[in-house]
This record gives structure tokens, C-alpha cells and sequence, in this order.
């Protein structure tokens, strides 16, 4: 066994591989292995599967195993090394296994790795089929298949093969595997009794056949099984590509013309798909004759892939522009308008009452258009606030005082962050359905920024007649404000055509996993695919965003908007009020300056500054680390600081108090903890749990015990403090992969090694270190506390032997028998006594027994010994007696030419 296998641990259990423990967890979920009789397990080596099997099948079971490598002998089974490919190979299994049909056919083949992931991904999938194809062959009707699979886009074709081949199919991640890796177990259970198996159903031709590009980009959905069935089944048939791109196209070069541009359903997926826009055929020659065609649009269409924000927000202007002109973008206004227009209606002539109320409805109509519009700014601007607050551009956390701010009323900043942020990165954006979304949107006022500008986009010319120029300017801000969004979205388009990336977002996804119970069979494909998606936007981030996505559009109702309003005031009044409470306590403590000095404004806007910092500077603060520390105020002995003292604890009290009340309320309202990164990854799974009541002070507790102990602790204080990064992101930082592994049933071992190397580096700086040895040597340089107490203790038997002996020389003294001599000598007898016994009190040196006579070998004390000892033998007393002899022979000289002399013990 190698040092890695003692150290890993896999030794201890027997297992010849990690891996072994996948299959473990499996059986235990699937229980597969214990009543079968005959198991077959494809790509075998090094044989940790093959150990679990023999292990949990029972006795006298056939165990076949195969690799590319030999494998070294392993009880109870059979192996040989053949390639699965091979036909050698289906030759030797059906040599092994004579007339037997397996029970289990195991499946976890790695192709060599190293290449392209994409490539990597195929040849795994190929080899997964390679491997079905022998589990088909050589299962029992019933029998079950458990195979490796990747997370690639095959994955679905496969699933999809496997399920006409067995009743259950459910797609798990043992909790061995790691989340990092993109590798999935299926376990097949039930194989169908089939008569004849269509052979394209395990031909990876049929199987992974890729489907052709179509002219709409925006069919990309998912693959589904109706797909994929026609692919098998009727290879003839020219069908979608279910993703946008074909494998290994991603080089390709790929031109749209201007007018299919012009007409397509997504501009953004085609700005993020083509590499150029042309203008061959006639109707293109018109759009590039037109006036809105600059030289700079027809520059940009040159090259799609490099478009910046500038040239993209252009081309998607031009477009639609272009559309406006043309008459294709129609509002559901202008519709009903032509639709009145065909239609002749007899409108009688109202009477005054019903003109009356006609005009009543319509100023009603009008003051809840403009209700709902202002509605609309305010929550533009809540947004704003809210979104500096998060990136942490308004230290000062005074929300009430941005939605004071005259300024935001109205005006939309130009980019605005909050579009993007409620819309998210990866939301597609279907530009004509928003055209109908617009008006429903206004009808149910459910005005998110994100679908306003993109139900704006598709607004007609005549719509906008209707509105006043400000509206319109309005509306084109908005639009600007989605233009980031827009952005976003064609650069995540440019970057999905990259394999690289792909790759890599896969691993990132996976990592992102939580445990996966599995897809269900029954499942329709695509639903197991959007149900992963749900399973991919778990984590604090996605969570937050989508809550304050909530917080910020979706409260419709009135009272909701005054509820969350209400909320948000109140937090916001609990931090600035301790704020200001801690700033008048900085007041407090450095008086400031006479107001005639003219240093006065700057102190005042120092002070405000402080004010801003303090919310920030609260928070770290609030750090038990902190509790312990004197408050500023002690550190300086004036008057003012005793004044200070005084009312001080109350404040901090409050504050803290205050503190405690936000964190509840912030905790209840999200339902999520925010948890110092560098513990969160300490926290067992169990923790996990929001209505965990002990967690927070069992937290506060930990933090407290380890506080600013380790380098990356202080680092990240540094940080803090020095705003290199803000509490967020340390929060998000804190969540990686580990947090919401499932650690039940997984051996010490592997949690263990697991704590030791597969934690978040967190970078440590200089300062951190220099701080920490510095705290080290402070610490260093106190005695240890045994010594201390040693010294104590002598010290305390020094002072009561001379209490004794002075209590003893005053009963001398008064002892009117003796003469003054006499007292004196006796007195000196006593001082000197105690102070021989003080210097006997020094260690004594052993006594020294020559191991000889009835001492000669000896074992333990001998006999008439009392204290320290040492036995020494004849001849060394000898040799130190004759050593003694002519060292005092010699004298000095002697003894100054040996620099390392044999010391004499004394007694010789
Ligand atoms: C992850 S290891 C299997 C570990 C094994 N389950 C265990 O527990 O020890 C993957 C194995 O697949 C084998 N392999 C890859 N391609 C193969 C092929 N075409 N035929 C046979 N074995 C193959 C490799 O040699 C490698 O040993």
C-alpha cells in the first residue's frame, strides 16, 4: 500500500480505489449488488469495484471483470485485460459466463483524459454505449445496468436510449463523487424483457447524431425525447438542433442578412450567434440604402463577435428602428385601432349623464396611469439605493436619505443596475412577446424594470404618439437602462460558442450542485432539464437576488409596498440611529473645535463622514472579537471620558440591542444567515438548518473562541477594514462547494481528508502574518504559567519560614532566662538555620552506589538508599578516581587542554 493509500485511508477498508466507495453509496441507495448472482463490471481496474462486489454479493457468485489494464488477482472474481470495444472482448465474457445472464453489469470507464473536454465528454459517452451495448447482450430480463456517465449534451440521447431499454432509470451523484466533477451515475433497473432491440438505439451514430441548424436561433430549446425518438427512428428526417450550435462548431463562421436579422424573434441571440450581418439579396440592398443605415452600423455588422456596448445597443436601435419604420412592431393599441377601423360601429349619441361618466372613467384611468407611473420611479430609485448599497457605493446605508434625494425622482439613471440585476444574466429575452407582456404588464401593474424595457422595445411609433415627449424620453431611458442587460446577455451568447468555457461552466454548474436525487424515468426529458436548472439557481446569491428582485417590483398591492417600505424604514431608522448614537459618543470623547475656528467645517464633515463609515464600521464592530476591548473613551483621561463612561455602556447596550433586533429581522426576512466566510465552510451540514435556534449563538460562541487567530482571518480583517472587499463578498465568497454536501454514511476518513484538501484558499497578506508573529512573540514572552506558579510557591514558602523563624526569635528575645549574648547567638542559630534549609532547599546531587556485591544487577532501589541515586559500576568510580589523581598532578595545564572534561561526580 502506497503512502498516498494510508493517508487517504482507502487502505483501511481494503479498497484498491477511492471509487470504490461511489459504488458502496450506490448499492446502499439501490441495493443491487446483495441478491445478485452474477455481475459483470466494465473497466474494472484497479479493481475497487470489483472488491465491493465480492464483498456484498453473496457467496459463490460469478464476478467477471475487464480493463484495458490487467488487473491484480482479486478474490471470488474473475478478470482479464481486453479492450470493451473489442469484439476479443465480448468473446472472453461469453466464455466466463458460459450459459449464466448477469445480474448486474457495472459500468465505470474513464476514457484516457487530457484532451479537449468536449472530446473527453464524447469518447465517455461512446464508451457508455459501448458499454450498454454488453450490458444488453449479457443481462438478465431484470437485471440492472449502473454506468458512468458525463454531464454533456449527450447525456439527455443517452438517458433517453436507456429508458426504452429499462423500466426505471434514475440518473445520482454518490456523495463520494466529487461535485467538481461533471460525471453522473445512472443506474438502469428492471432490464425490459425485449424480443429484438432496434441496433440504432446503440449506435452512437443514431444515437449522438447531431440535429441541423435551423434558420430561427431561437429554437434551442432542450432536446426531448420526441426529438430524439425521431432521431433514432427516422434518421432521414431533418430535425432542429435542440442547442444553438452545432459540436465542434464553434468556429465556424455564420452570416445572417440583414433582413432575417431584421425579422428574427431574438436580435440579441443572433448579435451573440453570427459572426456578420450582409446585405446581399434585394430586400438587404434596401435596408442598406436606407438613412438609418450609418456607416457605422454597417461597420459593426462587419464583425459581430467584437461588437462593444456602444456598437451593440446601436445595431439593436438600428433594428428596431427599422422595424418601426416598417411598420413590423404593432402594439395591441394600434391593432385595436385598425380592428375599429374595419369595423363600421353605430356609436348613438351619448347623452350628458353618460358623457359625464364617460369623462369620470377616463380622468380615473388617467390619475392611476400616472399613480402607477410614480410608483414606477420610486421604485426605480428604491432599486438604485438599494443596488449602491449592495456594491457597497453608499457606505452610509442611508436609504432614507437616497429616496429623500430630490434628484432620483424621475430620473432613471442612464444604465440602471437594477434592470440587470432583476433580470439576471441568463434570462432570454423574447423581444415580440414582450410586446404583448407590455400591455398586460400595465393592466396588472406588474412593472418590473427588466420587462419594461423589454416591452418598450417593441412599442410602436403611434403608440408613442399618444404619450407626451417626456414620457417618451422616458421610455427611451429605459430601454437605455436594459441596454447593460442586453449587453450581458450577447456577451454570454459570444461566450457560450467558446468549448472552453462551455467546459468550464459546466464544471462550475456541477460544482454548484447539491446532491441530485436523481431524474426519474418517467420524466419528461426537458422537465428533468429545467428541473436542474431550478437545482443550479440555489445558493445565497441567486436567492437574494430573486428576493430583492420581489422586494423591489413584484408588490403590487399598495399595503405590500407600504409593508416593505415600512420594513426597510425601520431597519434603516435602527442603523442610523446607532449611527449617530455612536457618533455622538466619538463627539463625545474629542470635543470639537471652538466655532470660530475656522477648522470647524471640516471637523462637521469629518463627523458626517464618520456618520456614513459608522453603519459599515457597525458591523465589523459588532464582532465579539471587539466585546472584550475598551471603549475609545477609556483610553483617553479626560473629563469629558468619564462623562462618557457613563452614559457609554447604556449606548452600546442599545446599540448592540439594536443590532440583535435588524439581524432577527434580517434573518427573518430572508430566511437566509450570513455566516463570516471563514467558518461557514467549518459548519457541519447539519447546521444548515434556518430554524436552527442554538445555531447563532453557537456560532457567536465559535467566532468568539477563534476570533483573529489565523492568517486568513486577520487578512480578511485587513481587507474589511481597508475596503478592499465589503462584507458581501466575503458572504459570498463563504459559499463553495462543500456547503451543501450531504456527509452522512461517508467513512472519517474521507471527511477528513476531504476538511484537510478540498478548502477555499483564502490569499493571506504580510501585514496578516507580521500581526499574528507579533501577537505570537508577545505571547512567547510571557513565562508559561507552571513556572509562574513554581515561583509563587517558593516565594510563599520563603515568606512563612521567616514568619516562623521571626516568631521564633521573638520568643527568644523574650525569654528573660537568657542574657543579651545569649538571645542574640540563638537568634543568629534560627536565621542561619532557615537560611541553610533555603539553600538545602536546592536540589540535592544523587547519591552514588557502586553496583557491586549484593548491589550487582540490581533491579530498582538499593537497599539502604534514602533520596536520589545513581548507580554507577566499579571501574567507572576507578576511572574517575585515577582522572582526579592527575588532574591534580597536572593542575591547570592539564585540565585547559581538554576542553570537555568527565565531570566528578561528587561523593568520589
Ligand atoms: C475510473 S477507472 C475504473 C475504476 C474501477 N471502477 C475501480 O473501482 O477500481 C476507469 C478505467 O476504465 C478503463 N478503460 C477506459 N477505456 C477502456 C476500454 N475501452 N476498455 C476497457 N477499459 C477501459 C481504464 O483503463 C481505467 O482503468
Amino acid at each position: 500500500m502506497g503512502k498516498h493509500d494510508k493517508k487517504s485511508g482507502k487502505g483501511e477498508q481494503g479498497y484498491r480505489a477511492r471509487s470504490a466507495f461511489k459504488l458502496v453509496q450506490l448499492n446502499k441507495k439501490y441495493n443491487f449488488l446483495d441478491q445478485a448472482h452474477c455481475c459483470i463490471d466494465l473497466c474494472a481496474a484497479p479493481g475497487g469495484w470489483l472488491q465491493v462486489a465480492s464483498k456484498h454479493m453473496p457467496p459463490n457468485s460469478l464476478i467477471v471483470g475487464v480493463d484495458l489494464v490487467p488487473i491484480k488477482p482479486i478474490p471470488r472474481c474473475i478478470t482479464f485485460a481486453e479492450d470493451i470495444n473489442s469484439f476479443k472482448c465480448r468473446d472472453q465474457l461469453r466464455e466466463h459466463l458460459k450459459d449464466w445472464r448477469a445480474d448486474v453489469v457495472l459500468h465505470d470507464g474513464a476514457p484516457n483524459v487530457g484532451t479537449a473536454w468536449v472530446q473527453d465528454a464524447y469518447a465517455q459517452s461512446e464508451l457508455t454505449l459501448q458499454a450498454l451495448k454488453l450490458a444488453v447482450e449479457f443481462l438478465a430480463p431484470g437485471g440492472t445496468f449502473v454506468t458512468k456517465v458525463f454531464r454533456s449534451k449527450d447525456y439527455n440521447n443517452l438517458v433517453w436510449v436507456f429508458n426504452q431499454l429499462f423500466h426505471h432509470v434514475e440518473a445520482t451523484k454518490p456523495p463520494s463523487s466529487r461535485n467538481v466533477s461533471a460525471e453522473i451515475f445512472v443506474v438502469c433497473q428492471r432490464f425490459r424483457n425485449m424480443k429484438r432491440i432496434d441496433p440504432k438505439f446503440l449506435d452512437p451514430k443514431y444515437v449522438f447524431k447531431e440535429l441541423d441548424p435551423t434558420s430561427s436561433v431561437q429554437e434551442k430549446a432542450g432536446v426531448n425525447s420526441q426529438n430524439l425518438l425521431e432521431n433514432v427512428l427516422h434518421p432521414e428526417k431533418a430535425r432542429r438542433k435542440r442547442e444553438g450550435y452545432e459540436d465542434g462548431n464553434y468556429t465556424l463562421y455564420k452570416t445572417i442578412s440583414a433582413d432575417q436579422y431584421l425579422h428574427s424573434e431574438d436580435a440579441i441571440a443572433v448579435l451573440g450567434t453570427y459572426n456578420r450581418i450582409t446585405f446581399a439579396s434585394e430586400a438587404d440592398q434596401m435596408l442598406l440604402k436606407d438613412q438609418l443605415t450609418t456607416e457605422d452600423i454597417k461597420a459593426s455588422c462587419e464583425d459581430l463577435r467584437v461588437l462593444g456596448r456602444g456598437d451593440f445597443s446601436a445595431l439593436v436601435k438600428w433594428r428596431k428602428a427599422l422595424r418601426e419604420k416598417l411598420g413590423l412592431d404593432r402594439s395591441k393599441k394600434q391593432k385595436q385601432q385598425e380592428a375599429e377601423a374595419t369595423q363600421t360601429i353605430e356609436v348613438e349619441p351619448l347623452n350628458e349623464e353618460e358623457a359625464i361618466d364617460e369623462e369620470l372613467a377616463r380622468l380615473n384611468e388617467e390619475s392611476s396611469k400616472r399613480a402607477r407611473k410614480e410608483r414606477r420611479k420610486r421604485n426605480e430609485a428604491r432599486a438604485k439605493a438599494l443596488q449602491k448599497l449592495q456594491l457597497n457605493m453608499n457606505p452610509a446605508m442611508d436609504m432614507g436619505e437616497e429616496w429623500a434625494d430630490d434628484a432620483l425622482h424621475g430620473q432613471p439613471e442612464t444604465f440602471s443596475l437594477s434592470a440587470a440585476e432583476s433580470n439576471g444574466p441568463h434570462r432570454s429575452v423574447n423581444l415580440l412577446d414582450a410586446q404583448d407582456t407590455l400591455s398586460d404588464q400595465e393592466s396588472s401593474d406588474q412593472d418590473t424594470s427588466a420587462s419594461q424595457w423589454r416591452g418598450d422595445q417593441n412599442e410602436t411609433i403611434d403608440d408613442h404618439d399618444d404619450d407626451s415627449a417626456d414620457e417618451r424620453e422616458q421610455r427611451i431611458r429605459r430601454l437605455e437602462s436594459g441596454m447593460d442587460d442586453m449587453y450581458e446577455q450577447y456577451q454570454n451568447h459570444l461566450q457560450e460558442r467558446d468549448a472552453k468555457f462551455r467546459a468550464k461552466e459546466a464544471r462550475r454548474k456541477s460544482a454548484k450542485y447539491e446532491e441530485w436525487d436523481g431524474i426519474r424515468s418517467e420524466d419528461n426529458n426537458q422537465q428533468s432539464d429545467e428541473d436542474s436548472d431550478v437545482a443550479y439557481e440555489k445558493g445565497y446569491d441567486s436567492v437574494s437576488r430573486r428576493k430583492f428582485a420581489e422586494e423591489t417590483y413584484d408588490s403590487d398591492d399598495a399595503e405590500d409596498d407600504h409593508d416593505e417600505r415600512q420594513h426597510l424604514e425601520d431597519t434603516q431608522h435602527a442603523r442610523t440611529k446607532k449611527s449617530t448614537a455612536r457618533t455622538r459618543s466619538e463627539a463625545r470623547a474629542f470635543p470639537s473645535a471652538p466655532a470660530s475656528k475656522p477648522l470647524l467645517t471640516a471637523l462637521e464633515s469629518a463627523a458626517e463622514s464618520n456618520d456614513r463609515q459608522s453603519a459599515q464600521s457597525a458591523v465589523w464592530y459588532d464582532n465579539p472579537v471587539f466585546q472584550d476591548m475598551l471603549p475609545l473613551e477609556d483610553l483617553i483621561p479626560t473629563q469629558q471620558a468619564q462623562t462618557t463612561q457613563s452614559s457609554t455602556p447604556e449606548l452600546d447596550q442599545s446599540s448592540s440591542e439594536e443590532d440583535d433586533n435588524s439581524m432577527e429581522e434580517e434573518q427573518d426576512s430572508d430566511g437566509i444567515e450570513i455566516v463570516p466566510s471563514s467558518f461557514a465552510a467549518d459548519v457541519p451540514d447539519g447546521e444548515w438548518d434556518a430554524q436552527d435556534q442554538d445555531m447563532d449563538a453557537e456560532k457567536r460562541a465559535k467566532i468568539a473562541k477563534q476570533g483573529l487567530n489565523t492568517a486568513e482571518a486577520v487578512s480578511m480583517a485587513h481587507a474589511l477594514v481597508n475596503r478592499q472587499v465589503t462584507k458581501s463578498d466575503l458572504i459570498d465568497q463563504g459559499f463553495s462547494k462543500t456547503n451543501f454536501q450531504d456527509k452522512t454514511d461517508l467513512p472519517q476518513w474521507f471527511l477528513d481528508d476531504e476538511d484537510q484538501h478540498y478548502r477555499t484558499n483564502i490569499p493571506i497578506s504580510k501585514e496578516a502574518v507580521d500581526a499574528l508573529r507579533a501577537k505570537q512573540r508577545a505571547l512567547d514572552a510571557r513565562p508559561i504559567k507552571k513556572i509562574a506558579e513554581a515561583k509563587a510557591r517558593k516565594k510563599h514558602r520563603a515568606a512563612m519560614r521567616l514568619e516562623k523563624a521571626q516568631k521564633r526569635a521573638e520568643a527568644i528575645n523574650e525569654n528573660a532566662d537568657l542574657t543579651e549574648r545569649e538571645k542574640a547567638e540563638n537568634i543568629n542559630k534560627i536565621m542561619a538555620k532557615s537560611m541553610a534549609k533555603k539553600a538545602g532547599a536546592e536540589k540535592k546531587a544523587p547519591q552514588l552506589v557502586v553496583a557491586r556485591g549484593t548491589n550487582r544487577g540490581i533491579k530498582g532501589r538499593p537497599k539502604g538508599t534514602k533520596g536520589r541515586y545513581r548507580m554507577v559500576d566499579p571501574r567507572m568510580k576507578k576511572e574517575l578516581r585515577a582522572q582526579k589523581r592527575r588532574d591534580q598532578r597536572d593542575g591547570k595545564k592539564r585540565s585547559s587542554g581538554h576542553k570537555k572534561q568527565r565531570q566528578i561526580p561528587k561523593g568520589y
